[in-house]
């Protein structure tokens, strides 16, 4: 065993990173990030020792692969037993639709700048098989260009930045791929939302590039005999499909990833909706991302900006949960079944997040407009 801790990151060893990285790698960004607070991780992860120990100790990987069965957040979990009806009845009351709940969200906004955070995978674009063909329907993109001309707005993906831009072809937004390890903002012809804007970019952790190829190409090779299974390289996070694994082999698969951390000690795994994901121990996720994007707009500790996040997965938990303690802005979650989540809303699927994006603009519109004269 060559590492121990490889999945729960020193907190305080990964900010300090972080900011020497930040200042270390002459980045073009002209915004560095202060050090924040070192918030308890969102993910799903599981220690090397609790890994380790039940698979080595044979037939105990069923728990991992158990894990795997429920890649979204966990259901809601009552100590008085209900039944399901009676479940869903409270998880919506306490997460009501935001279509529903729209006249009061837009109140929240009065004197405040909406800033939007979005999700793509399971947000912009439904769920599909094969993750190089989840596009998003020229309805969506309409929604989301007219969003963006209103309101600043950030992509926040755990897919590599080319790809998901490849998918949303919309320029003038944020773009925060990898799951927020790079962060490139529009070009500055193109920005609407900063006066004196320079331009943003930020890789936090691009000392992991070659490491994260290297892994990439390792786990290419040691999935071949796994039918269905399926990597990707994203670029500061390697991801591995299992949607399409026969369950039979998933404990094979857990193995192969296994093998992979114990020969990088410096990289963690994650889980996201039927995908692993190895990613650097840094000390940072969606919610440091959509905290420094909030700071490269301008809205640091500011109570001037309401910033709604929407996202469907585990990894959006860590936005949910930033907001949630900063008391500022909202959180929506995606999703057709009661999840435990952080958000405070929910939307049921992409189509109801494309209807909440275009009323959005049709209010934003309507009170630009103001008062109808006679
Ligand atoms: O942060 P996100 O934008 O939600 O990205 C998370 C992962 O999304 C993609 O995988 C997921 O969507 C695929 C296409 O619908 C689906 O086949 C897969 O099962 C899902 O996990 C993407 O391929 C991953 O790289 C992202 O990390």
């Amino acid at each position: 065993m060559k590492n121990q801790n490889v999945v729960v990151p020193d907190a305080k060893q990964g900010i300090d990173i972080t900011i020497a990285m930040a200042l270390s790698k002459s980045l073009f960004s002209p915004v560095v990030p202060k050090p924040l607070p070192a918030a308890p991780g969102g993910y799903f992860t599981i220690t090397r020792k609790r890994f380790t120990k039940k698979t080595e100790t044979g037939g105990k990987i069923n728990s991992w692969v158990d894990s795997m069965r429920d890649s979204s957040p966990s259901r809601v979990k009552s100590t008085t037993p209900l039944s399901e009806t009676e479940d869903k009845n409270s998880w919506i009351v306490n997460h009501p639709s935001a279509l529903n709940m729209f006249e009061q969200i837009v109140n929240r906004s009065k004197g405040k700048q909406i800033v939007m955070f979005l999700d793509y995978d399971g947000t912009l674009s439904p769920i599909v098989e094969d993750p190089d063909r989840a596009f998003m329907t020229s309805e969506m993109r309409e929604a989301l260009r007219d969003v963006a001309r209103h309101f600043p707005t950030a992509i926040v993906t755990g897919r590599c930045r080319d790809k998901v831009h490849s998918f949303v072809r919309l320029t003038g937004l944020y773009y925060a791929g990898s799951h927020g390890m790079d962060i490139k903002g529009p070009s500055k012809n193109s920005c609407k939302y900063k006066k004196g804007y320079q331009g943003v970019f930020f890789q936090p952790a691009s000392e992991f590039l070659p490491m994260i190829d290297e892994v990439y190409n390792v786990m290419l090779e040691r999935t071949k005999s796994i039918p269905g299974a399926k990597v990707e390289n994203n670029k500061f996070c390697v991801s591995v499909h299992f949607r399409c694994v026969e369950e039979k082999m998933w404990a094979k698969l857990v193995e192969q990833v296994r093998s992979i951390l114990n020969d990088y000690p410096k990289l963690r795994l994650t889980q996201g909706r039927k995908v692993l994901e190895i990613r650097p121990t840094i000390k940072w996720d969606k919610g440091k991302a959509l905290e420094f994007l909030l700071e490269s707009l301008g809205y640091a500790n500011s109570t001037d900006a309401l910033p709604v996040y929407i996202g469907d997965d585990r990894t959006d938990e860590d936005a949910f949960k930033v907001l949630r303690n900063r008391g500022q802005g909202l959180g929506i979650l995606v999703s057709k079944v009661p999840k435990e989540t952080n958000a405070s809303y929910s939307l049921q699927e992409p189509t109801e997040v494309k209807d909440f994006l275009r009323r959005l603009v049709e209010w934003k519109r309507s009170s630009l407009q103001g008062p109808c004269r006679v």
